[in-house]
């Protein structure tokens, strides 16, 4: 039987997939409120808001409104906004938290109650599943009465018993639940584990299906992949991942995963020039610095240095860039100051000086700058200085001077663009 689609690796299976095809749930303002350095004000919220729902997310997840008075009155606000995403709060799964978040004004409450062993005896004081899946049916029944969307989450998914899950999952579908959730609480699960999970689950329910995972061992993003290859529908993120302990499935690099398998389907819905600023306002506000390997928006995500990578990707960007950094308006560097430059990059830095040289000159001069950052860093100068007393010396300071310095303008910013 034929593939369902052109990529090689792709199997029956992948007929579940929504790779193409997902929602996101942003919770900066949920998740994100309880990262260690978190502390919005009202206008921080708004803004953060705003920024994700131009950016394109299809609902926002806030804060419990029953954690504080200043809590509910941000959220009342939120809800007034009039954003194309819709609100949500999260909520424990008592009908006075369900109460509360439906008089706030919210489309939809996410309902989340533990499952595993651990929570049901250390968090909710020994209870049992009867007790729990008796607890969130009469959950569920309030919400919808009050035309609220809602979603039922067990905590702790992955360390709980599956055929606690399943039941209990079956239960809250025929109940009419808008979603189940899964939610790997302390980050132990793995993308196999996931696939298994979602593609067990997603026989068992009709409604759709969101994911949640902390990334405690590193495993955020590809869980959030996995999920959505397994047939999840939503998966919840975090501006630069922010959260409990070391946070969830970061938005942006979510959407760098994501734009390799379902460009269309991202560029569709997505505004991707709107992360960098998303993300810098965000860091701002919580004190962090943007990690330098995130995707997209580390400083070096576009930076190539080693000689091989810099020739290459100045014949062609996509032989070393999966992602293109004009996408997401940004732009590649390649490097060309250190003992690992080539002379094809040199090369093309001689050029934008404006400069001529056969291949056998530029190779010597290449050698120079080797020689002199086997002894220290160079800056661009540095090596721009290199390039050009070479020269002179070529042409015994002679001629030359006034092409080098009008063609020696497009190499202000001290890029070899590619
Ligand atoms: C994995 C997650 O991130 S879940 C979301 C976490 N979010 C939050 O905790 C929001 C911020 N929290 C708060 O402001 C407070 O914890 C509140 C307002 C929710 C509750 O505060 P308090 O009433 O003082 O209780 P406290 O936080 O000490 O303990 C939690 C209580 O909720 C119960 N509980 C915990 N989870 C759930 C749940 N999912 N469903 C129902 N009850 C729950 C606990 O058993 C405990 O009950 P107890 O009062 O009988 O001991
Ligand atoms: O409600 C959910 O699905 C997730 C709750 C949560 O933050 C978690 O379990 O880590
Ligand atoms: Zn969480």
């Amino acid at each position: 039987m034929s593939a369902p689609t052109g990529n090689p690796y792709a199997r029956i299976d992948d007929l579940l997939s929504n790779v193409r095809n997902f929602k996101i749930i942003e919770s900066t303002l949920r998740e994100g409120e309880q990262f260690a350095n978190s502390h919005y004000s009202t206008e921080t919220k708004i803004k953060i808001a705003t920024m994700l729902d131009q950016f394109g997310v299809d609902y926002l997840e806030l804060t419990n409104p029953c954690s504080s008075p200043q809590s509910r009155a941000d959220l009342e606000t939120i809800c007034k906004l009039g954003l194309k995403a819709k609100i949500l709060t999260h909520t424990r799964c008592t009908i006075g938290d369900a109460k509360i978040a439906c008089d706030a004004g919210v489309d939809g409450v996410d309902v989340v109650i533990g499952t595993s062993q651990f929570l049901r005896e250390h968090s909710l004081g020994g209870k049992d599943m009867v007790a729990i899946t008796k607890q969130a049916l009469e959950v569920i029944e309030y919400i919808k009465s009050r035309g609220c969307e809602v979603r039922f989450s067990t905590e702790d998914s992955f360390r709980s018993d599956l055929v606690d899950l399943l039941s209990i999952y079956k239960a809250v579908s025929q109940a009419g639940v808008d979603r189940v959730g899964i939610a790997d609480t302390v980050g132990c699960a793995s993308p196999r584990q996931v696939y298994d999970l979602v593609r067990t689950l997603r026989g068992c329910v009709s409604c759709d299906i969101e994911v949640h995972f902390h990334d405690d061992t590193g495993c955020a993003v590809a869980n959030a992949f996995s999920a959505l290859e397994a047939g999840a529908t939503h998966v919840d993120t975090s501006v630069l991942g922010i959260g409990e302990r070391n946070g969830i499935t970061p938005l942006g690099a979510l959407m760098a995963r994501m734009m390799p398998s379902s460009r269309d389907y991202v560029l569709s819905k997505y505004n991707l020039k709107m992360i960098k600023s998303i993300e810098d306002f965000v860091a701002e506000e919580v004190e962090i610095n943007t990690p330098f390997n995130n995707p997209i928006t580390g400083f070096c995500a576009f930076t190539h240095k080693a000689g091989i990578h810099a020739k290459a990707i100045l014949n062609s960007p996509s032989t070393y860039e999966i992602l293109k950094p004009e996408d997401f308006g940004l732009t590649r560097y390649v490097h060309f100051t250190s003992r690992l430059t080539g002379w094809n990059v040199i090369k093309s830095r001689i050029s934008q000086l404006g400069l001529i040289m056969t291949d056998d000159q530029v190779k010597e001069v290449t050698a120079k700058i080797k020689a002199m950052a086997d002894i220290r860093p160079l800056a661009i100068d540095d090596a721009d200085s290199i390039i050009r007393s070479f020269h002179l010396e070529l042409n015994n300071g002679e001629g030359q001077k006034g092409q080098s310095e009008q063609n020696g303008q497009n190499a202000q910013n001290g890029q070899v663009e590619a």
